[in-house]
């Protein structure tokens, strides 16, 4: 095989404070962050609510050093990955396409046309599929490369997602078992999972297969540990006023600490990289929960960053896609059919769909209520799942 790129697609953040404003108005500017019945609501209702929700956000980016991490370790994770893959025999390029900032997405793209590729792996850095993550990397490829003749000639296959790799299993296994160890009767502590949560509309009327991946994931995880502690699954980092995947972290830690549970070992599954969720979410805001409702030792597992085990993992994720009939953008879709995914059309750059799952009345009702939400200055804002 010739020469291989592989793009890794991630989130993004904030690099500095005043990056904050202008990445949380890409964010919800994103039709797959909120759904909204009619397109041209998208951009004015982004600018409100990145307007109402930077100074909230730039305290807590404050408090974990002025900035997201993000950037510095998925660079980080593409120079490892690129060294592994060489170490294995391969002429590889690994190229970082952030969704919301710095690199972004497009400018990946024209790195990617420049390099005379033989064959493109494009690869998620999100183990779990989701529609609000690597589902919106996906759709705004998929819009590039439909525009592109000199793209569309590239050889290219999709991960949609990777979360039973078994060497991303072990590596996540590892460090738990390191952690676990750290306390002094290892086989009393609480394995605590957090997965990022989604709003429970995303799973149940899109068919978003998330909450099934982070299940099976932790399912998985556990069996690799193969250790004999109690462990919870909750969801962390809600936005705005709508249900979310259950439980909600903050409940599931104060019930723990309710039934007596003194030991805790929180593992983020989810994000593969350390960010805002869990410096500042994690390890200072449930820190003083946890010990406000009773939990004596509160301890956190890393996040897997450039751990080799897990660059490992990626590695052969890249490996087995070169060794598998190629997948596009458009087969990524009926492959998790069986898993409810969402129809094909809402595949298509547009709004073509969201009438499926809107119902109108409510809509605007969530539409009123946000405007006098924002008028009377409350918190953070979001409707997702309104429609
Ligand atoms: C798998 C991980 C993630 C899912 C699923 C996800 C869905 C999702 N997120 C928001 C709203 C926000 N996310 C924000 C930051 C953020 N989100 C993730 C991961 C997932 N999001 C990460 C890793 C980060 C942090 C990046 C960093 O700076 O380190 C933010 C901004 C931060 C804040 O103000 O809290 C918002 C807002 C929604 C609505 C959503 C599902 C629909
Ligand atoms: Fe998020
Ligand atoms: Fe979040």
């Amino acid at each position: 095989m010739g020469r291989v790129g592989v793009l890794l697609l991630n989130l993004g953040g904030p690099d500095e404070l005043e990056d904050v404003r202008p990445f949380l108005y890409n964010l919800f500017s994103d039709p797959e962050i909120i759904r909204l019945p009619v397109s041209w609501l998208q951009k004015p209702l982004a600018w409100l609510i990145s307007t109402a929700r930077s100074r909230k956000s730039q305290e807590n980016y404050k408090q974990i050093g002025g900035g997201s991490p993000l950037r510095r370790i998925t660079e980080e994770q593409a120079r490892a990955l690129k060294q592994q893959l060489e170490a294995e025999g391969q002429d590889a390029r690994v190229y970082v396409g952030m969704r919301y900032w710095h690199p972004f997405t497009e400018e990946a793209v024209v790195r990617i046309k420049r390099d005379q590729l033989e064959k493109l792996v494009i690869l998620p850095l999100y183990p779990h599929f989701s529609i609000s993550t690597s589902g919106s990397s996906f759709r705004i490829l998929e819009r590039i490369w439909q525009k592109d003749p000199a793209l569309q000639k590239i050889p290219y296959t999709v991960i949609p997602s990777w979360y039973d790799e078994p060497a991303y299993l072990q590596a996540m296994a590892n460090l738990i078992a390191q952690e676990l160890d750290k306390f002094s009767q290892p086989e009393q502590v609480h394995i605590f999972f957090s997965a990022h949560g989604v709003p429970l509309s995303y799973v149940e009327e899109a068919g978003d297969p998330y909450q099934y991946e982070i299940e099976e994931c932790t399912r998985l995880i556990m069996e690799t540990l193969n250790r004999p502690n109690d462990h919870t699954l909750a969801y962390q980092s809600r936005v705005g006023p709508v249900e979310w995947l259950k439980p909600y972290t903050e409940e599931a830690i104060e019930n723990l600490g309710k039934q007596g549970v003194k030991d805790l070992l929180v593992v983020p599954i989810s994000f593969v990289s350390e960010h805002i969720e869990t410096l500042q979410e994690i390890d200072i805001e449930y820190r003083e929960l946890a010990e406000a409702s009773g939990i004596e030792n509160f301890h956190r597992v890393p996040a897997l960053n450039t751990d080799a085990t897990f660059i490992q993992a990626l590695t052969n994720c890249v490996e087995n896609a070169l060794e598998s009939p190629d997948r596009g953008f458009a087969e990524v879709t009926p492959l998790k059919k069986n898993l409810k995914m969402y129809p094909q059309e809402r595949w298509e750059w547009g709004m073509t769909t969201t009438a499926e799952v809107w119902n109108g009345r409510l809509a605007m009702l969530g539409f009123v209520a946000l405007m006098i939400e924002l008028i009377s200055g409350a918190g953070p804002l979001h409707f997702v799942g309104l429609l």
